[in-house]
């Protein structure tokens, strides 16, 4: 099957941020969530994949289409939720609509309309005076109205209360369920992560340090639990981590042998416990 996303040697200096040598490819039916600290270039790359800052070189091509020679066909497959509000402020719901749906070759009004009622938006009102989370909902029934098969979203679920954001990750999980449609988000959120995502990369000071699916990844690191002196006693290349605390001591350790570990507790990280002993082994800064 054709991939939805296909990311080849993508390079873009934007300030002191240098994204380097950013590849992937995401295949329809998937959802790939994109983790990382506070700056770590999250948005840069949803930006530069978006065209929205022009990359200094590589590749992106959507679902067959080059950025660099079909962006209006590879931006009409793309549906978005952006941290930052590219809409007009001073229109309308219903005119925001009508005015950049236009630009999409399948949107369909009625449509967005029905979206903006089941999202719990008055389609009168002006998107200026839209708080945080409503700005994502609309941003969201939008994305959905132009039959769009990659959805690139930034950070979604920010600003968003409890119950809208578990409807968001139930919307993420709809989308993809036919087997057509993918998902790029970024979040802070590894729970959400830990739920609906099949591929994960983590990004740190512009450059992946790792991009795979999440089966992958849990075999690939696991957790060792011990006393001071167990955990202490193991040195391997394959520990990349040791925390001591009061309560007993811990070891992130990446494909260890069976022999390095056994008798000791093993268990798999979370993403937010990997994310933590990564940073403490500064495998990630
Ligand atoms: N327009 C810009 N001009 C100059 N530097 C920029 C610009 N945009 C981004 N940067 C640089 O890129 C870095 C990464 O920013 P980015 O917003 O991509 O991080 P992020 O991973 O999305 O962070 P957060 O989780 O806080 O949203 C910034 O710290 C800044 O140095």
């Amino acid at each position: 099957m054709k991939p939805l996303l296909e990311i080849s040697h993508l390079d873009k200096q934007i300030g002191t941020l240098h994204l380097q040598d950013i590849s992937f490819t995401l295949e329809p039916g998937y959802i790939f969530g994109l983790i990382g600290r506070n700056g770590a270039g999250k948005t840069s790359l949803i930006r530069t994949i978006m065209n929205l800052y022009r990359k200094d070189s590589g590749n992106v091509i959507v679902n067959g289409c080059p950025m660099d020679t079909m962006e209006r066909e590879a931006k009409d497959q793309i549906g978005f939720v952006l941290d930052e509000f590219l809409f007009e402020e001073k229109l309308s719901i219903a005119a925001n609509g009508k005015l950049f749906g236009a630009t999409y070759t399948a949107y369909d009004h009625e449509l967005f309309l029905r979206f903006c009622s089941r999202f719990g938006l008055n389609p009168k009102q002006k998107t200026g005076k839209l708080s945080k989370g409503q700005k994502a909902r609309f941003q969201l029934a939008f994305a959905l109205s132009h039959q769009a098969k990659l959805f690139i979203m930034d950070e979604p679920a920010a600003g968003l209360d409890p119950l809208f954001r578990r409807e968001l990750t139930g919307y993420m999980q709809e989308l993809v369920e036919n087997g057509t449609r993918s998902i790029l988000f970024s979040t802070h959120l590894t729970s959400d992560l830990d739920q609906i995502g099949d591929y994960i990369a983590l990004i740190d000071e512009g450059r992946f340090c790792f991009c795979m699916d999440m089966e992958s990844l849990q075999e690939r690191f696991v957790l060792v639990k011990g006393t001071e002196q167990e955990i202490s006693a193991l040195h391997s290349p394959h520990i990349l981590a040791t925390v001591h605390e009061p309560y007993g001591s811990t070891a992130l350790a990446e494909y260890p042998d069976e022999s390095l570990i056994s008798g000791l507790d093993v268990s798999r990280p979370t993403l937010a416990e990997l994310l933590f002993y990564l940073q403490k082994g500064r495998c990630i800064s």
